[in-house]
C-alpha cells in the first residue's frame, strides 16, 4: 500500500494555475482529445483502401511525432488550484484530455443524485451491436463513486456488483447513481444505465474511504 500512497500523494498536486490558464489548456487539449476520440470509430468503420489507409497512417505518424516532442512522463493525476478547481483530465471515464472517456459531464442534483447522458460509439462494442459489459462497469464505477463523493463519503471501489438485465445498445444512454447509506468508512451506492427501452444494467457498490492523507474535494458540478 505504500507505493499506492506515494503515487496518490505525488499525483495530487496544487499546480497553482490561474483560471485563465486552465481555460486556455482546456480549449487547447480538449479538442485534441475529441479529434482522437473521433478516430476510434473511424478505425473500426472505414472502408478506405490501401493507398488512403497508408496516407492516413503517415499523417497520424506525423501528428504523433509532433505531439511527442514534449510530454510528461507520468499520469495526469488530480490537479487543483487555490480556488478548488479540481481537474482529473486523464480519467478514463470523464477526463477532458482522455480520448477513450465517453462522458462529457457528470451532473449533480441537490438531492445527491448524480447522472450523465452519454453516447457510446462503435468502439465500445461487446456483443454485436451492443455495449461491452466491461464498459458498462467502467461507467457505473465512476457514477457510483461520484455519488459516494457527492454524498460526503468519497472512497475507492471495494465491491461493484452488476446485474445485466437486458443487452445495452450502443448510442445514446443515460446513467445515474445515488448514495443509499454509510457504515463507518463504507458507502453503499446504487445506480443504473438505461437506454431507449429502459434499464439495462443495475449496479450496487461499496466504496471505502482509504487511510490516505488526501481528500478529494472536487467541485460538485465540475465538468470533466
Ligand atoms: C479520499 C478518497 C479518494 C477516493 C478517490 C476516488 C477515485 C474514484 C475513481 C473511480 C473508482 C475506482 O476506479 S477505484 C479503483 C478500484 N479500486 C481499487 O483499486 C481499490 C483497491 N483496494 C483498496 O485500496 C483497499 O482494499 C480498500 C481501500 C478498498 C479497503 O482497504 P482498507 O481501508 O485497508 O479496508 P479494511 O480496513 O480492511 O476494511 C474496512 C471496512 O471495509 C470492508 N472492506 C474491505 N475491503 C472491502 C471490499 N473490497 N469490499 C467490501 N468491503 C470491504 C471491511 O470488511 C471493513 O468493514 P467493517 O469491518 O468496518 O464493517
Amino acid at each position: 500500500m505504500t507505493d499506492a500512497l506515494d503515487a496518490v500523494a505525488r499525483l495530487f498536486v496544487n499546480d497553482g494555475l490561474s483560471e485563465d490558464e486552465i481555460a486556455r489548456q482546456a480549449a487547447l487539449y480538449g479538442p485534441l482529445a475529441d479529434d482522437v476520440r473521433a478516430l476510434i470509430p473511424l478505425a473500426v468503420q472505414t472502408r478506405a483502401g490501401d493507398d488512403d489507409v497508408r496516407q492516413a497512417r503517415e499523417h497520424l505518424a506525423a501528428a504523433m511525432e509532433l505531439l511527442g516532442r514534449t510530454k510528461e512522463d507520468h499520469p495526469f493525476g488530480t490537479r487543483f488550484n487555490d480556488n478548488g478547481n479540481f481537474r482529473v483530465w486523464g480519467n478514463a471515464v470523464m477526463g477532458l484530455r482522455n480520448a477513450i472517456a465517453p462522458l462529457h459531464r457528470i451532473n449533480h442534483d441537490p438531492d445527491g443524485r448524480v447522472w450523465a447522458d452519454f453516447h457510446l460509439h462503435v468502439g465500445f462494442e461487446g456483443p454485436a451491436g451492443h455495449t461491452h459489459g466491461g464498459v458498462s462497469a467502467l461507467v457505473l464505477d465512476q457514477l457510483l463513486g461520484d455519488a459516494a463523493r457527492v454524498g460526503g463519503s468519497p472512497g475507492m471501489t471495494g465491491t461493484l456488483t452488476l446485474r445485466y438485465r437486458k443487452p445495452t445498445p450502443l448510442g445514446d444512454l443515460h446513467g445515474e447513481a445515488k448514495l443509499d447509506r454509510t457504515e463507518g468508512r463504507k458507502a453503499f451506492v446504487t445506480g443504473h444505465i438505461s437506454g431507449p427501452h429502459g434499464i439495462c444494467v443495475e449496479a450496487e457498490g461499496i466504496f471505502i474511504k482509504p487511510h490516505w492523507p488526501v481528500e478529494d474535494g472536487r467541485d460538485r458540478n465540475q465538468t470533466r
